[in-house]
């Protein structure tokens, strides 16, 4: 659906400087009904990449194409009309605070000098799918956050895209109203089957409704894949640090004084849970048949999109021996292992 090649991005300096590479030869690919996230630190160059899908931002180099379409070669017609088939909500909602909920939705269908009649059929339709039917003549000033971004989301399916460019969509969220954007989000994609990308600095987010992610870092792609690939085997340093802050993980040092003598030795270790063994008692079969004595130091039960996900760290105290074949019998179960002390 869109497909991105060798996409550079420099913003002109002052006088003869060279100005600031904000884009560095990023490729990306994202498949027709997917969900797309694309996370990286302030200043990574997220908001560019992002905008850059809809021509807001020119690449300076590189190809951008979306459903076939290379849009860096269109002229300003034909931009106008491919841009009405890409969607896009804002962290700050952008909605226009002297028109009321309707007014605002209405807004790009009389844009394109959509029929009366047929404004009003889709903008009640999209009032019913953002569950706003209580808020139609308000103006923005009257509603909160969430409902400001529902009004957004509404706007921009209006012209029913193809694609949905979230840019920050919830970063100005508490997190009980981001879950329900998000989940709103991950309904009309499955609904319509639209592809949606999405940039935040939150793992959160990118656990809750993603397939795939990229991170990114100084302009360039560092990682990419399926989110419960680069989840549980993050490979570069900012990623890891994502995933970290996100477990708030913290220093391991302490929990390795728990060592001890006498022939029993200490462990702590990292279990992941990915779908339904993360229900099932693994843990306290193979430990206790191995003579293994252990203690949960934390752990979370969550889902990653719809597949049940766990982590712990544990403590595990035993023989030497037992210890090694316990952490290979708990791979065999089909549990991602990780020794960290
Ligand atoms: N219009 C502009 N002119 C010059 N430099 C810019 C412009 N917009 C962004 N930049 C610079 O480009 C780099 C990437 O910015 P961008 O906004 O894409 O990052 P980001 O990852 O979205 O950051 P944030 O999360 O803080 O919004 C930054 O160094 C930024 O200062």
């Amino acid at each position: 659906m869109i497909e991105i090649r060798q996409l550079s991005k420099r913003y002109p300096g002052k006088g003869k400087t060279e100005g600031l590479l904000a884009l560095d030869r990023i490729d990306l690919h994202i498949e027709a009904g997917e969900i797309y996230g694309i996370i990286g630190h302030s200043g990574a160059g997220k908001s560019t990449l992002l905008r850059t899908m809809n021509l807001l931002e020119r690449p300076t180099e590189g190809s951008i194409q979306v459903a076939g379409i290379e849009l860096t070669q269109l002229n300003k017609k034909e931009l106008q009309q491919q841009r009405s088939k890409i969607g896009m909500i804002f962290q700050h909602f952008n909605l226009l605070s002297s028109a009321t909920v309707y007014d605002n939705i209405a807004f790009p269908l009389q844009l394109v000098n959509t029929p009366k009649h047929k404004v009003d059929a889709k903008v009640n339709e999209l009032i019913r799918l953002v569950g706003l039917e209580a808020h139609r003549d308000k103006y923005p000033a009257q509603l909160s956050g969430g409902q400001k971004q529902r009004v957004g989301i509404a706007r921009a399916l209006a012209n029913d895209p193809k694609v949905l460019l979230c840019d920050e969509a919830t970063s100005a969220l508490d997190p009980q109203t981001t879950q329900s954007i998000l989940s709103l989000l991950l309904q009309i994609n499955k609904q319509f089957g639209i592809t949606i990308v999405l940039i935040t600095h939150e793992m959160h987010v990118i656990q809750t409704i993603c397939d795939r992610v990229a991170v990114i870092h100084g302009g360039r792609i560092v990682e990419q894949g399926k989110v419960v690939d680069v989840f549980l085997k993050p490979s570069h340093a900012v990623t890891q640090e994502f995933i970290m802050e996100e477990n708030h993980l913290g220093d391991l040092s302490s929990w390795v004084s728990f060592k001890n003598g006498q022939g029993v030795h200490s462990r702590i270790m990292k279990i992941h849970y990915l779908g339904e063994v993360t229900y099932e008692p693994i843990l306290h079969r193979v430990l206790s048949a191995a003579g293994i004595e252990f203690a949960i130091l934390q752990g979370t039960i969550s889902r990653m999109k719809d597949v049940p996900y766990g982590q712990l760290i544990i403590r595990m105290d035993g023989k030497e021996e037992a210890l090694r074949h316990a952490a290979v019998a708990l791979a065999e179960q089909g549990l991602e292992v990780e020794v960290l002390a």
